[in-house]
């Protein structure tokens, strides 16, 4: 079978930059994708997009340029609940990779075992609609109490103006929440205005992870080539920045790879990592976002 991408398509950045930061050893990457490659793991029908192949081969040589220790590996929405692609990296990665899947609520107990044993601790729930079809909300609290036992988390992709409507059901879900995004904030608003400190009260009342990642998918200012700066998405900074010194033990960084669906630029993956210095400011507050806090949640067994 072969595939024709998405008009429009962003190919990843073959060879990104080295940065200039330095990453703690055992950084994780808490937010990655895989995509087929197509001829093996064939893309779903129900996708919404047609993305490029992206294997694991090519995420682990990423990983091993910018000095990353492990990934999270996310099933991305061009695949469904076909979740083969996704494990096939988590079990290359031999330990050094977790997995977040898509299920239905149909799911068995033995698929839900098996995803367990390949090293798969979460489902995610899409709330983007250019993404995927969102099941109702009976079918989402069904998986919920599906994997409650596992002691997965779920991760949830939202917009900002999505939330006062889905805040309530979230708070309604018996085990951890992970933001995608920091639930994709409108940087050209007030970062000290309502809708930004709405998220935070969220974040607060639930105790939901936060993931402070694709500050290229929210900034206005764009890449550096517009703000001539190496850590560039500046008017995302203040966004990040809230989001760490609030919430230190409950952030995530990852670098979306392969970026699925950016329209008006790609970025350096380099540049990605530089810009987690200008978001956690001190050695502590980045050991905390890098290592600590992913250990914690996807490695807990492996904490020295
Ligand atoms: O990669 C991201 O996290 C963001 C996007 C896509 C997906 O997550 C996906 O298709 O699974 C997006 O905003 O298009």
């Amino acid at each position: 079978i072969t595939f024709t991408k998405s008009a429009g398509w962003l190919d990843w950045c073959p060879e990104p930059g080295a940065p200039r930061f330095r990453l703690p050893v055992g950084a994780v990457d808490a937010h990655c994708h895989v995509f087929g490659p197509g001829e093996r793991f064939p893309f779903a029908p129900e996708r919404k997009y047609t993305p490029c192949d992206a294997s694991e081969e090519q995420l682990f040589g990423l990983r091993d340029r910018l000095g990353v220790g492990r990934n999270v590996i996310v099933q991305a929405t061009c695949h469904g609940a076909d979740n083969r692609a996704m494990v096939h990296a988590v079990r290359a990665a031999r330990g050094r990779a977790r997995g977040i899947a898509t299920v239905r609520p149909d799911v068995s107990e033995g698929e839900l075992r098996a995803l367990d044993e390949a090293g798969v601790r979460g489902v995610r729930f899409n709330f983007l609609k250019r993404l995927a079809d969102t099941a109702p909300k009976d079918d989402l609290a069904t998986i919920a109490a599906k994997i409650a036992p596992l002691g997965w988390h779920i991760v949830i992709y939202f917009e900002a103006p999505d939330l006062p409507e889905l805040e309530d059901f979230f708070a309604t879900l018996p085990i951890a929440l992970v933001v995608d995004h920091m639930g994709r904030p409108d940087v050209g608003r007030p970062v000290d205005g309502p809708e930004f400190s709405n998220f935070l009260r969220f974040a607060e009342r639930t105790g939901a992870w936060v993931k402070v990642s694709c500050p290229e998918r929210l900034s206005l200012s764009g890449p550096p080539a517009l703000d001539g700066e190496r850590n560039a998405y500046t008017d995302v900074v203040p966004f990040a920045r809230k989001v760490i010194e609030e919430f230190p033990d409950q952030v995530l960084w990852g670098t979306d790879w392969p970026h699925p669906n950016l329209t008006d630029h790609m970025p350096d993956d380099g540049l990605l990592v530089d810009h987690i210095p200008h978001i956690a400011t001190t050695p502590e507050l980045q050991r905390k976002l890098l290592v600590d806090n992913p250990m914690r949640l996807y490695w807990p067994g492996e904490i020295s």
